[in-house]
């Protein structure tokens, strides 16, 4: 889960004053346009040549949150230039601009703008998909900005601020909102089959979104009633469209250039594969079903269907749904029917993962993935704003269509990341080898749909593990229909108050079967109990693990485990069969176990075993490696 709560480094405070100083007023000091353009592409100009850095993402910083816009072009009051007003959310107003200038590419894509009366300011866009042509916005673009933010940079240095990506229309060539200034002038061409060779051209240069922009515009302004001319092009825009990922988009262009004619299992396919990315597996099946009506022996199509069939079988066979639980929890996953032990709960591929293991830049890279991922996929992302963003205030216009475009609010999609991400290893099995380091070997944060919806324990009733953007919740211990399926956001801390702590980023006080059962604990007990934690912490780290250890180096530490059990006032975890395990327990039980079976103790021994496997299973999702486990305290493998 998200641990990474508040990091949110507040702008310089000098910076901050002059910015508060300023809020509200028109700049005192600007640079003219020459200065704005020469500066802009003397930057633009150090970049030639030089590789494109693929990770900078500009930081949503909550406290300076403001709405994405979800009102239509139609409806904004046109504004100049001139009338910006420094760090201000120009509520109701919009701005024509053209781009004057080509795109510096750092964090976001800044660009210098001009408006039709001939002033010009610095414009950053960002949060927009590398694969959107905002991000590579040509020279001589016409965009809409609506509610513009425009911010200052210090130094009598500003900005148009374009956080959300839905705040920036492209607008089309013959939009009517385009002043005559902007509009296409004498001897440049409009005519379909101009823009589908320029799409053509631009997809086998694998220039994805002009292919995209050209095709449509090709659509948009084909006036030949030709129905081949016109599938073909939904055809080729549903290929740039999946390698997009805008696959929402890709489905439904491969449904417009269906014909019923044979040729259409390519487009079946095409479609099949964008139902699989969006985790529509059901929908998958139908077109890869349609697909091999035709082509009833081609491997690829055999091959993804296969794959899906997996996919629908672990989906299945997971036993959840989701109910409304009017106590504190907010909504919740429960058991449909009995689940035992060691049973897979549910498995499911995540929302997003960006392919990013560096734990310096993971929070960040998932930030700009889930933007991306809901601003291209509209389906996914009223997936996502279903989930909690804490006291985030909404607009309740999030998931509206304006405009062709879906609104995006970047900050609100922070404060669902924030409190409902995960962060996983590639594969958990392999974090049980001795070598394993989370620096060297990667974590990742994604962002899995149905397991955002699961409350923590501290005492859980399942554990998740990981095989790349796969989740696997595993049960820890027998699980009755009805019951609330749990685990845990973080590695709860032994010692209550400390705990506790833990949950602030989610805003809860824990009252499971534990943190209650120490809640009842007075000041007192709490008190001693913490001192016996840290003094049977100190003798466990002085010990170093081997497979003797004398009974009297075992006696003292025994005596404070008993004294720490009492003080918490019962019982509630039993080793190995509830709640946390880990891959110490596991080697603990096989030991047990071994030790069982060489006493004569057969029926122990298969107990121990057992309980063995299940805590392995829970860890990595699957048991196949649990034979490689050895017993001893500290090697295995
Ligand atoms: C990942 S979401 C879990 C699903 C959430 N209950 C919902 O309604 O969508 C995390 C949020 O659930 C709530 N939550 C999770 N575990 C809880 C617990 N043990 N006690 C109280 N609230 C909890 C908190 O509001 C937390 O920020």
């Amino acid at each position: 889960m998200a641990n990474d709560q508040p990091a949110e480094t507040p702008r310089d405070d000098d910076l901050r004053l002059q910015a508060q100083a300023l809020s509200g007023k028109a700049p005192p000091r600007k640079a003219p346009r020459d200065i704005l353009v020469e500066t802009h592409n003397s930057h633009v100009q150090k970049q030639v040549g030089k590789p494109k850095a693929t990770n900078l993402v500009k930081k949503p910083i909550l406290a300076l949150a403001y709405p994405a816009s979800y009102k239509p072009v139609a409806e904004l009051e046109k504004m100049r230039l001139s009338e910006l007003l420094v760090e201000t959310h120009h509520e109701g107003k919009i701005l024509i601009l053209r781009t004057v200038t080509p795109p510096y590419q750092g964090a976001g894509t800044v660009v210098i703008v001009e408006d039709e009366h001939g002033d010009a300011d610095k414009m950053g866009i960002y949060n927009q998909s590398e694969r959107s042509i905002l991000s590579i916005i040509p020279e001589g673009s016409v965009v809409a900005v609506k509610e513009p933010y425009y911010k200052y940079n210090g130094q009598d240095d500003y900005m148009i601020c374009v956080d959300h990506p839905s705040d920036i229309i492209y607008l089309k060539f013959d939009d009517a909102i385009i002043p005559e200034k902007f509009q296409l002038g004498e001897g440049e061409t409009d005519t379909a089959a101009d823009w589908k060779s320029a799409g053509d051209k631009a997809f086998l240069t694998k220039s994805y979104p002009i292919s995209v922009l050209c095709y449509t515009r090709a659509l948009e302004t084909d006036d030949t009633n030709d129905a081949a001319f016109r599938t073909d092009l939904y055809a080729k825009r549903a290929g740039a469209n999946l390698i997009m990922k805008h696959y929402d988009s890709s489905i439904s262009d491969a449904k417009e250039a269906m014909t019923g004619k044979e040729t259409d299992w390519k487009l079946h396919f095409t479609a099949g594969r964008a139902a699989y990315a969006l985790r529509d597996f059901a929908r998958c099946k139908e077109f890869y079903e349609l697909a091999l009506k035709t082509k009833p022996d081609n491997p690829a199509v055999q091959q993804e269907l296969e794959n899906c069939l997996e996919r629908i079988k672990e989906e299945t066979e997971g036993v959840f749904n989701f109910k409304t639980w009017p106590a504190v929890h907010g909504r919740g996953l429960f058991a449909t029917r009995d689940i035992k032990a060691g049973e897979t709960v549910f498995c499911e591929k995540a929302v997003c993962v960006p392919n990013e293991f560096n734990l310096d830049h993971n929070s960040a890279a998932l930030f700009a993935n889930l933007v991306r991922t809901c601003h291209d996929n509209p389906s996914l992302h009223a997936k996502v704003l279903d989930l909690h963003a804490g006291s985030y205030k909404r607009s309740e216009h999030e998931s509206d269509i304006v405009d062709g475009v879906p609104v995006v609010d970047v900050f609100l999609l922070e404060s669902i990341r924030r409190k409902n991400c995960f962060s996983g290893p590639r594969i958990s099995d392999a974090m049980w080898q001795r070598r394993w380091s989370a620096r060297r070997d990667g974590m990742s944060r994604g962002l899995w749909a149905t397991a955002a919806y699961a409350n923590h324990s501290c005492v859980p009733n399942t554990n998740r593990s990981f095989i790349g953007d796969f989740l696997i919740s595993t049960a820890t211990m027998d699980i009755p229909a009805g019951a609330e399926i749990t685990h845990i956001y973080v590695a709860p801390r032994a010692i209550y108050p400390l705990r506790q702590q833990q949950f602030r980023n989610w805003g809860f006080n824990c009252e499971c079967e534990l943190c209650a059962t120490e809640a009842k604990s007075s000041a007192e007990n709490q008190e001693k109990r913490t001192k016996t934690l840290a003094e049977l912490e100190l003798l466990l780290r002085k010990k170093k693990p081997t497979q003797f250890q004398p009974d009297a180096s075992i006696r003292p530490i025994e005596s404070l485990a008993a004294s720490s059990r009492e003080r918490r006032g019962g019982q509630v975890v039993q080793g190995g069969k509830r709640g946390i395990t880990t891959f110490e327990v596991v080697k603990a039980l096989k030991f047990a176990s071994d030790a069982y079976a060489a006493l004569g103790e057969e029926d122990l021994a298969k107990e121990y075993i057992e309980a063995a496997r299940i805590g392995y299973k829970t860890l990595s999702g699957f048991d196949d490696h649990f034979a490689h486990v050895r017993a001893s305290p500290n090697s295995w493998i």
